[in-house]
């Protein structure tokens, strides 16, 4: 069995990035910006006041008095130029008017009849230069996950329409006779099918677009027929049936239709059976049915894959550390990913290993924000030892 580092590697080897789109700036919440844009203009674009005041030349001290002569507001420059013994009443963003050096804030001064007496001097001159957030011409790169800062920015450089990667389409197929979906009445021996729901959602947060396709049954036909119909997909994830027993179809089907492993069995728990290559155009992935494997899966494949179509390089989910709450014992000949509640603790944070680590088990899962990474072959850890994880 490969490691999950080199399972990652050969993976990730198998994706082609995809072509770029142009978006509306309000849609590109979460997509990955390609190329680079550029500033049309500098930001601030003249230089402004960053206060309610009054602009003026110099450094008026208390006791000194100045008339005023006009007024300019955010939108609405006063066009003159201020000379000495003159201030213009002036309100946050508006163009400092020509001739000022300074705003005195309103609490400083006090009025007269003829303009403002000066109560208080300051350090600042409550201006923003023109040009010292950005430059015209300031560049923003991609590969890049937009993020809400970033979409202000652009917005603030006018940028309009960025190009972003295309979503990734992800075909999921649950296999199993025994499933049934949710709100239909399962005979005695189904179950409802679960973790699809879960993976759906995860894949679109990473920028997917999700077809779920029709259950496949366990005959080599009906899940021929399934992963025929995904074929233009980006990325065929199929749920179930990967493992060693006669229904455990996926493998076969999958080569059968052309697909030559990547590999098949990863040194992981859970996840074990985990499989990957190529069809046609598509990545192949083939997910354990267990639900938290699949889903366990899901955070350390899928979506490192899909952020790689989307072209991002830095893709692998990065471990943190804590305290170990309690001792763990040693480690088989697979990374264990165990489900696990990290929390602050007086000195750090403190993460606690759930108790029930079975890999059908939901409830655990839904209990725990991290999985606790347990190398192969870790040696038992004492309470307070420092491990790594993972936020789920
Ligand atoms: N002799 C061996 N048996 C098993 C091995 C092994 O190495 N030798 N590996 C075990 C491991 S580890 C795992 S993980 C499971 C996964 O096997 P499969 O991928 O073939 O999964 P299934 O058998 O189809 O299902 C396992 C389990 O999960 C339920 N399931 C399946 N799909 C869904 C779904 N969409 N929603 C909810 N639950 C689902 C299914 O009913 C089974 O209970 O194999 C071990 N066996
Ligand atoms: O690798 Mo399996 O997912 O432990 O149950």
């Amino acid at each position: 069995m490969i490691s999950v580092a080199e399972a990652l590697e050969r993976l990730l080897s198998l994706a082609a990035p995809l072509a770029s789109e142009e978006v509306p700036l309000a849609d590109a919440a979460g997509r990955v910006l390609l190329g680079e844009v550029q500033a049309t203009r500098a930001q601030p674009p003249f230089t402004a006041s960053a206060m309610d005041g009054y602009a003026v030349a110099g450094d008026p001290q208390p006791g000194e008095t100045r008339t005023v002569i006009g007024e300019a507001q955010a939108g609405g420059a006063w066009t003159g130029r201020i000379g000495p013994g003159e201030a213009v009443r002036i309100f946050t963003g508006a163009p400092l008017p020509e001739g000022a050096d300074r705003v005195v804030i309103q609490e400083n001064v006090t009025l007269t009849p003829e303009g403002i007496t000066v109560t208080e001097t300051s350090p600042t001159a409550h201006i923003r230069r023109a040009g010292t957030d950005f430059a015209a011409g300031h560049r923003f790169s991609g590969p890049r996950l937009l993020r809400p800062a970033d979409l202000a920015l652009l917005a603030a450089m006018n940028v309009a329409r960025p190009q972003v990667a295309r979503r990734p389409v992800v075909a999921l197929i649950a296999t199993g006779d025994e499933l049934v979906l949710p709100g239909e009445t399962p005979r005695e021996d189904q179950i409802i099918c679960s973790n699809t729901f879960a993976i759906k959602a995860m894949a679109e947060a990473a920028g997917a677009k999700v077809r779920l396709m029709p259950l496949a049954r366990d005959r080599v036909e009906a899940l021929r027929d399934v992963i025929g119909l995904a074929a233009d997909a980006d990325v065929i994830v199929t749920i179930g049936g990967a493992s060693v027993g006669d229904h455990d179809l996926v493998a076969g089907v999958a080569r059968d239709m052309g697909v030559d492993m990547a590999f098949h069995k990863v040194a992981l728990r859970p996840g074990k059976p985990l499989m990957s290559g190529r069809l046609g155009g598509a990545v192949f992935l083939g997910l354990p049915g267990n639900p938290v494997s699949a889903i366990v899966c899901t955070h350390l494949f899928l979506l490192p894959l899909l952020r790689r179509l989307q072209g991002l390089q830095d893709v692998a989910p990065k471990p943190r550390r804590a305290a170990l709450a309690q001792p763990l014992e040693a480690n088989g000949n697979r990374a264990h990913y165990m489900r696990a509640v990290v929390e602050e603790g007086d000195t750090g944070p403190v993460i606690y290993a759930g108790d029930n680590q079975e890999s059908a088990f939901l409830v655990p899962l839904s209990e725990a924000n991290a999985l606790l990474l347990r190398p192969p072959h870790a040696p038992a850890a004492a309470a307070g030892a420092q491990a790594l994880w993972l936020p789920i």
